[in-house]
């Protein structure tokens, strides 16, 4: 999707691998972007920052003053994730997903936060005859994760904590019309999920929805509960096109869809703005229970860094160039622990990243081979 204007030549990508299994993934993603660049002709600076948990150890803070001025001074932002037991009860101010991960996506107004979902490879996925290609439209600035009226207490003499789903019009006005220019230009199919039946937030969504879907009549419109949806994605995966909800339930949804394309491990993300500026990250979180082991899919952070180039870089052929090379070295049968099977020896996360590499190595020497003919005279 183009939103506004060209991209610098060079560009400063801002490097924020995070928490638990974070750096691990992140490091494949920046080495993948350097080999693109070097292929490419492109000249990209990569400035690393800290956020969540690891800069509360450093700082204090989970989104230090420091980390702030390099994403202000960043074309684009790699995120890897953060969070961990340690730290994921402390209080919102202190917190790696709210005052860390959702604060920077508040703050830098991305509120159209989109999660591909694709089968790379249709035999990854746990049900039988899916191949799907969804793209998750997630509102990413609102709702219950940015409640105005947070809090908790004993209210009558009963302990009680409480949060509060809010939305504006304009809010869901200026997603509703992202997914149905994105729904447009691919299958032309949008779902739009709520749960309109209980919630005031949800029925205003659904009357906005409503009249942003009146201006593209050529979309084949549904308008689904979010419990009925999470059901149809399991019953009928591959009737899905583009699928635009809040926030919350964009959250749940979008790791039911990696279920079902076979991994957390496989699906991508990137919040975009009404510029070029973006934040990419994979839609998983920090998995504690493989940090450190190299056991981690960079997948996910791969493709990341792929939605930065076509997003915020204006290099959508390098980016479907970084896309290949993931399939292919899947096909190939080069697969993470969360992939394999009993036939396939699991590779460890920096092993991928290099099948990666040398894929990306083969696809642009036979592009430049190919326009220029040079495998004729040798
Ligand atoms: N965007 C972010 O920064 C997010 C952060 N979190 C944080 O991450 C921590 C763990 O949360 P969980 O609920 O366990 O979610 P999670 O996404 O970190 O992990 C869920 C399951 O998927 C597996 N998994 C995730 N990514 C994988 C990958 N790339 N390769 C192979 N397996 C992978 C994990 O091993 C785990 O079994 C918490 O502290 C949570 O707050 C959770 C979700 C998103
Ligand atoms: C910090 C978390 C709420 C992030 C998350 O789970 C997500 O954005 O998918
Ligand atoms: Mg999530």
């Amino acid at each position: 999707m183009t939103l506004t204007s060209p991209a610098p030549l060079h560009s400063r990508i801002g490097v924020l691998p995070g928490d638990g299994i974070g750096p691990e993934v992140t490091r494949e993603a920046v080495r993948v972007l350097e080999r693109v660049a070097k292929h490419a002709d492109l000249q990209l600076t990569f400035t690393e920052g800290m956020l969540g948990g690891c800069a509360i150890e450093q700082t204090g803070t989970p989104l230090p003053a420091e980390t702030w001025e390099l994403c202000k001074n960043s074309d684009a932002l790699l995120v890897g994730a953060v969070g961990g037991e340690k730290w994921d009860s402390l209080p919102a101010e202190k917190n790696p997903g709210l005052g860390g991960l959702l604060r920077l996506r508040r703050e830098l107004d991305l509120f159209a936060n989109l999660r591909p979902g694709l089968s790379y490879l249709p035999e990854l996925s746990p049900l039988r005859d899916v191949n799907i290609d969804i793209l998750l439209v997630r509102e990413a600035v609102g709702g219950l994760y940015f409640s105005p009226e947070r809090g908790r207490g004993v209210q009558d003499g009963v302990e009680t904590a409480w949060d509060t789903m809010h939305y504006t019009a304009e809010q869901v006005r200026r997603i509703g019309i992202v997914a149905c220019r994105l729904a447009s230009e691919r299958g032309g199919r949008l779902a739009s999920v709520d749960k309109a039946n209980v919630l005031e937030s949800s029925k205003l969504w659904r009357e906005v929805m409503r009249e942003v879907v009146a201006d593209f009549p050529h979309l084949e419109v549904e308008h689904l509960y979010v419990d009925n949806c999470a059901m149809q994605l399991v019953h009928r995966p591959n009737d899905f096109d583009v699928i635009v909800t809040e926030n919350l339930f964009g959250d749940v949804l979008s790791d039911e869809i990696a279920g079902i394309v076979g991994s957390l491990g496989l699906l991508p993300s990137g919040s975009l703005r009404t510029d070029k500026f973006g934040l990419y990250e994979p839609v998983h979180g920090a998995a504690p229970d493989i940090a450190g082991l190299g056991k981690a899919n960079p997948s996910a952070a791969i493709l990341s860094a792929a939605m930065l180039l076509r997003h915020s870089l204006d290099r959508p052929e390098d980016a479907a160039v970084i896309e290949q090379a993931v399939t292919t070295v899947l096909q190939r049968g080069i697969r993470t622990a969360d992939l394999a099977n009993g036939d396939i020896a699991p590779v460890s996360t920096s092993a991928f990243g290099d099948a990666v590499l040398a894929e990306l190595d083969d696809q642009y020497h036979a592009a430049a081979v190919s326009a220029t003919g040079h495998i004729l005279s040798t």
